[in-house]
Order: C-alpha cells, then structure tokens, then sequence
C-alpha cells in the first residue's frame, strides 16, 4: 500500500439533497457534470457502507503498523455534516474507528508477551486553520469534547 492513502465515504444523502446531486460515484472516482469533471481516489466507500468496513480495510493495517513500532495517522477531513464525527465516534454498541481502533491496539498488545508498551493518546483538532493543542488537563476535556461536537479531529495512533 502507498504510504499515504485517500479513500473517500459518501454520506447518504436526503431525497431532497439527492434531486439536485451534481456529482455521482463510478467506482473509486466521483464524477461531475461541470469540469473538471473526475477525482480518482484509492477507494470510494458508497452510502451503504458500514464504518467496520472502512475500519478493517483501510485503517486496521495502520493500527497493526503502530504495534510494529510504525507511525501512523488517521486523518478525517470534510465540509461541516460531511459524517467525519459519525465515522470516528461511536458507542459500545456501536463502535466506530476510534473504539475499534483502541479495542484493535489492546488486542494486539495483550499476544505481544515479550514485548513492554507505553500507549499514548491524543486528539488533536484543526478548526478554522488552527491547530488546537490540548495540552492542559482541564481545558483538554472541555475541548476534546467540543472537538468531537464540531467533529474535525485526528486520531494519531
Ligand atoms: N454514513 C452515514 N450514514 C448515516 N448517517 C450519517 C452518515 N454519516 C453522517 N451521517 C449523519 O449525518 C449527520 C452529520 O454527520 P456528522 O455530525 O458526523 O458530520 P461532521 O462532518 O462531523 O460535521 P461537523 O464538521 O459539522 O461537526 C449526522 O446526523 C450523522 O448521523
């Protein structure tokens, strides 16, 4: 695999929304009807994908890459409502990338017997072209929660 991957979610859209779509999904590129007219990805997950599905083939490998000592991020990019917060969140009964991710990484330490591992975490969010450090405990839950309200955040593994 490359080194830096784009793959691509479309977020279903309403019926409303769906009338006046200038654009329309033909295997891994988008298509419009106004130039330029095609964008070619790595991969294009249609409206009725599930997020384990985006998870296992496009961002378990990173996580099994960071157990091997490699860095990796995941990145999750989009226009406001685009779905970036219902990809990366999630709850027990329904985990999505960042729960699947943890529940990936600790899986994989615990078969790791030989090895010692120090985990760190951190959500970093990029908000009108400012990268927010959350560096003080108390601002960082206030902000990691607005972070994940407002849905553009990284998760750096
Ligand atoms: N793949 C999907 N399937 C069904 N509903 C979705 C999907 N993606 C997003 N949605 C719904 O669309 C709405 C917007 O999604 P979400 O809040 O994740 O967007 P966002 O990109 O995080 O927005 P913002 O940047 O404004 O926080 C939510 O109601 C969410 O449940």
């Amino acid at each position: 695999m490359e080194r830096i991957n784009f793959a691509v979610r479309a977020r279903p859209l309403s019926p409303e929304d769906a009338k006046t779509n200038p654009w329309r999904i033909a295997d891994n590129s988008i298509l419009f009807t106004i130039p330029p007219n095609k964008f070619n990805f790595d991969r294009i997950f249609s409206e009725d994908c599930s997020t384990f599905d985006v998870y296992e083939s496009r961002m378990k490998y990173i996580v099994s890459a960071a157990i091997g000592g490699f860095n990796g991020t995941i990145f999750s990019y989009g226009q406001t409502n685009s779905g970036k917060s219902h990809t990366m969140r999630g709850s027990s009964v329904e985990p999505r990338v960042i729960p699947l991710a943890v529940h990936d990484l600790f899986d994989m330490i615990q078969q790791e017997m030989d090895c010692e591992f120090l985990l760190r975490m951190s959500y970093m969010e990029i908000y009108n072209e400012e990268i927010n450090d959350l560096l003080d405990p108390e601002r960082r839950k206030m902000q990691i929660h607005e972070s994940i309200e407002r849905g553009i955040f990284l998760a750096r593994l």
